[in-house]
């Protein structure tokens, strides 16, 4: 049985990224995308830099200050029923604090989603702290794109579940420091199981394909 998706029906959770793009963030929300970009920047210079034992030393006590000041800090209140780092009041903090797609959560590339009629399509480059061969990207980074990719295309048919079966074909090494793109859509639905399948490119050339079984929530 195949079903229409409806974009739409992802907003009783959240907005779709293209959405929260076009909405202005200011104030808080603004400051932690900052500071998850520069410690983003951060990862990159450990990773790659050259750095002498002194500034590392110096940028460790550094940072070692800021952790105890940030820990000083009460923890946001839960949204229990979606996730852990959702609140009540902030629609947009499942996305912000993604490990993928968050611009507010420095482990994320970060993905970028756009929603093109029934294909979900997505930007991002990998930077030296995904690398697993020399150069290339790490295959189970390369897992957790297509997780959140294909993850975000079976939510939209509003029959939102989890993960199943996840089969990666790498087909050549996934290049560092490229802009990549990728694209998801649903195949079929059949019960609860929501077929996906999605590819990744690096400019004309196809790096990885993915094939997904998602189980809607009984
Ligand atoms: C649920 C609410 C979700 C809320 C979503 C909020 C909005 C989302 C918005 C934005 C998305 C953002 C993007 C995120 C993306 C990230 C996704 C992840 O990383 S998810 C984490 C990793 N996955 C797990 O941890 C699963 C762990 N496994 C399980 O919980 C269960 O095993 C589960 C649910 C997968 C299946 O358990 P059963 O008890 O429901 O399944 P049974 O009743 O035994 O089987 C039903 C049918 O499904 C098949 N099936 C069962 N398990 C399967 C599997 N693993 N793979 C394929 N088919 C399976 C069976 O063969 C059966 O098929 P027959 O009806 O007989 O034809």
């Amino acid at each position: 049985m195949n079903e229409p998706l409806d974009g739409s029906a992802l907003s009783q959770y959240f907005l779709l990224p293209t959405d929260a793009s076009e909405a202005p963030v200011t104030g808080i929300w603004a400051e932690r995308r900052r500071l998850a970009s520069i410690m983003r920047t951060v990862i990159e210079h450990l990773t790659v830099a050259d750095t002498p034992e002194s500034e590392l030393r110096e940028a460790a006590d550094t940072l070692q200050h800021l952790a105890a000041q940030l820990g000083a800090h009460p923890r946001r209140r839960k949204r229990d029923d979606i996730a852990d780092t959702a609140t009540p009041m902030d629609k947009h903090a499942l996305i912000d604090f993604s490990p993928l797609i968050g611009l507010s959560n420095p482990i994320s590339p970060p993905l970028e989603l756009t929603l093109d009629g029934n294909t979900l399509r997505g930007r991002l480059r990998f930077g030296t702290a995904y690398e697993g061969p020399p150069g290339c990207a790490h295959g189970g980074c390369i897992a957790a794109v297509f997780d959140e990719l294909l993850g975000y295309a079976q939510s939209l048919t509003s029959l939102p579940g989890m993960t199943g079966t996840l089969t990666i074909r790498y087909r050549v090494p996934t290049p560092l420091h490229t802009e990549l793109h990728c694209e998801a859509r649903v195949q079929r639905i059949s019960g609860r199981k929501i077929f996906c399948v999605g590819r990744l490119y690096a400019g004309e050339t196809l790096c990885a394909e993915a094939d997904g079984v998602f189980l809607a929530s009984r």
